[in-house]
């Protein structure tokens, strides 16, 4: 009893569902309505076209026999003008559908983008990035199509249809009461069809989209495929794959087959009929030889649009299941959505508040907050105040929850308890767009974008004239490089800065920050993945960027912590120790350890850095 309420609850859930996706996917449609009447009635002329055809055709068969030639002349002309006339009709449909289906689909695909570019980073957790473009690229199309394009062919098939008949009635009664039985019998043939290949899609896209998270991470990850000698481990995992892929396929097009061929069975035999019937009714005298042709070309152009009308319900069903996955992503609440408003603030005091709550005048403070992803408890209870104008650097070991909380100064998370304000306001109330307008963020491996190095340094901010990337990437020890590439400050860096070396992508980031010239710097131990070198040329820029300016720091290198203005260590989540580097020495405690370890392992190392500390 139990389990049959769950089912019957979970079918209202799922065609609620439904049609819910599908008057979502309707409404998109609303700003094309000019054009979808424009469409329509270029449909209507088409298919008023199609009865002009059968009728002159009915005219020129009945001169012919007749022997009559001024009727055979007119027929003729009256086809010449139907034809131009559908040509024309026909050509502008076709033109103007596509130019519809772009404009409707890049809109789409650009807000789409948009959204994803501005939701909460714990939602885009969520998602592979494969799954992510897939949806940009093949749902946002297919749904959008779904509506447009199916839309236009419903109207222009029942008009189609509605024409045909009206003109075949007036003709001969009892054969266009039977063929309209036999056109009706076309889409309920289907139906057994449609329920099921709609839930097969949603599978096969599933498992179409899992194949592709594989080959972006098999591809993005050939260094290590290669060093590990993965391939044909990975290459049998992708052969499995495809057979799964091919398991779900395969009924599919089953389904589809027998689906979209059914109805040719149900035309074949109503071709019988009109042939039959209507040279019955010809021998009786009730109809003429004409009227059978017209009837013939008429009963093809019906079952044309009747089969069209069935498939477009199969049809649909797969836009509703790319539908619901676009809607998944639209309606993930963006980041300013989330913004604590309460009715008391207006937009201008928000405003005020923002801008001096940003202006880097005011310390950062952390009031008990508490940070988990998912059950993952990460941060407890941290307490602490990031000055103005000064370093501040957190160390601990690995795990402990530095970046984290470097996350959650850059407000790409929420603390899930306590809270962080800037001034006298609350993060949770500043809109993260305009929080991070002011602030840097350097990262251990810069993320660097294809295109030139240019480019990648006028990220930090688009605006930026020629001479203030010429002086961010001195100030980075980037520019000599940079005049030494094939075409200098256009060479372009390949994906990801590919054709850099790990030095070099981090200064043209830090030369990114630079050109960004940011009231908080966030530094994620910039020069931790550098050799000695490297580190000290980034490490020069570095303190140079960090002059005079509010700076969090993330550090693992000695130099980095021991020049820091306060230390916080963190063990598991929790801030254990601050101070400054000689009153965390003095102490004795964890920090101290580490130090002591450290300068352990560079003296077996490099001697020169015992000399640092
Ligand atoms: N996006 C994420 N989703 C789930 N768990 C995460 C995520 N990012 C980090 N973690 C987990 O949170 C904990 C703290 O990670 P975090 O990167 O903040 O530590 P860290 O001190 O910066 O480490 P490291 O010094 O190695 O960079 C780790 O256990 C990590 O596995």
């Amino acid at each position: 009893m139990n389990g049959s309420t769950n089912i019957e609850a979970d079918s209202i859930k799922k065609s609620s569902v439904v049609s819910n996706t599908f008057m979502r996917l309707l409404k998109l449609g609303k700003p094309y309505l000019g054009w979808y009447l424009i469409l329509c009635l270029l449909a209507a002329v088409v298919s008023l076209a199609t009865v002009g055809i059968a009728e002159s055709l009915r005219r020129i068969i009945n001169a012919a026999t007749n022997q009559n030639m001024s009727f055979l002349i007119s027929g003729g002309i009256f086809a010449l003008v139907i034809v131009i006339v559908d040509a024309l009709a026909s050509f502008l449909l076709t033109y103007l559908s596509g130019v519809l289906e772009f404009k409707s689909t890049s809109k789409l695909q650009v807000s789409l983008l948009a959204r994803l570019l501005n939701v909460q980073m714990k939602d885009l957790d969520r998602y592979h990035s494969a799954d992510l473009i897939s949806r940009i690229n093949d749902s946002a199309p297919a749904a959008q199509q779904g509506i447009n394009q199916k839309t236009i062919e419903l109207f222009s098939n029942l008009m189609q249809i509605t024409f045909l008949l009206t003109y075949l009635l007036s003709l001969q009664y009892a054969l266009t009461l039977g063929t309209i039985l036999i056109c009706s019998l076309v889409p309920l043939v289907m139906i057994p069809f449609t329920s099921r290949l709609r839930s097969m899609h949603e599978q096969r896209q599933q498992i179409e989209t899992a194949q592709q998270m594989f080959i972006q991470d098999t591809v993005q990850g050939a260094e290590v495929v290669r060093a590990f000698s993965l391939a044909p481990k990975l290459q049998n995992q992708f052969t499995q794959r495809v057979r799964q892929y091919f398991n779900i396929h395969l009924p599919v097009t089953r389904l589809e087959a027998v689906g979209y061929n059914m109805p040719f069975a149900v035309i074949l035999s109503g071709l019988l009929y009109v042939l039959s019937y209507g040279g019955y009714l010809v021998i009786q005298g009730r109809l003429d030889v004409g009227a059978v042709a017209a009837f013939l070309i008429c009963f093809e152009q019906i079952t044309n649009p009747v089969s069209k009308l069935a498939n477009l319900w199969t049809e649909l069903q797969a836009s509703l299941a790319q539908g619901k996955r676009l809607f998944e992503v639209l309606d993930l609440q963006e980041e300013d959505e989330s913004l604590e408003c309460n009715r008391d603030d207006s937009h201008h005091e928000m405003l005020i508040n923002n801008n001096q709550a940003i202006s880097g005048l005011y310390p950062i403070t952390f009031e008990n907050v508490g940070f988990h992803y998912g059950n993952h408890q990460v941060l407890t209870n941290v307490n602490l105040t990031i000055e103005p104008g000064k370093v501040t650097a957190f160390a601990g070991p690995s795990g402990s929850g530095k970046s984290t909380l470097l996350q959650l100064i850059l407000a790409t998370y929420e603390p899930n308890e306590g809270v962080i304000q800037s001034g006298k306001l609350p993060l949770s109330r500043i809109s993260p767009r305009a929080w991070r307008n002011h602030l840097a963020y350097v990262s251990q491996e810069p993320y660097l974008f294809t295109g030139t190095l240019y480019e990648n340094i006028a990220w930090g901010r688009p605006d930026a004239t020629y001479e203030e990337i010429i002086k961010a990437s001195k100030s980075a020890g980037i520019h000599d490089y940079i005049m030494r590439t094939p075409l200098q400050y256009q060479t372009s860096i390949g994906e990801r800065g590919h054709t850099l070396s790990g030095g070099e992508r981090q200064r043209l980031s830090i030369a990114r920050a630079f050109v960004r010239a940011p009231k908080l710097l966030l530094l994620d131990e910039p020069t931790a993945a550098l050799d000695s070198h490297n580190e000290e040329i980034v490490g020069q820029a570095l303190q140079e960027l960090m002059h005079d300016r509010t700076t969090v720091v993330i550090a693992h290198r000695l130099s980095t912590i021991r020049n820091a203005d306060h230390i916080y260590y963190m063990e598991a989540g929790s801030i254990v120790e601050a101070g400054t580097h000689l009153e965390l020495m003095t102490l004795q405690g964890q920090y101290y350890n580490m130090v002591e370890t450290s300068m352990k392992k560079a003296d077996i190392s490099t001697p020169v850095r015992e000399e640092e500390l």
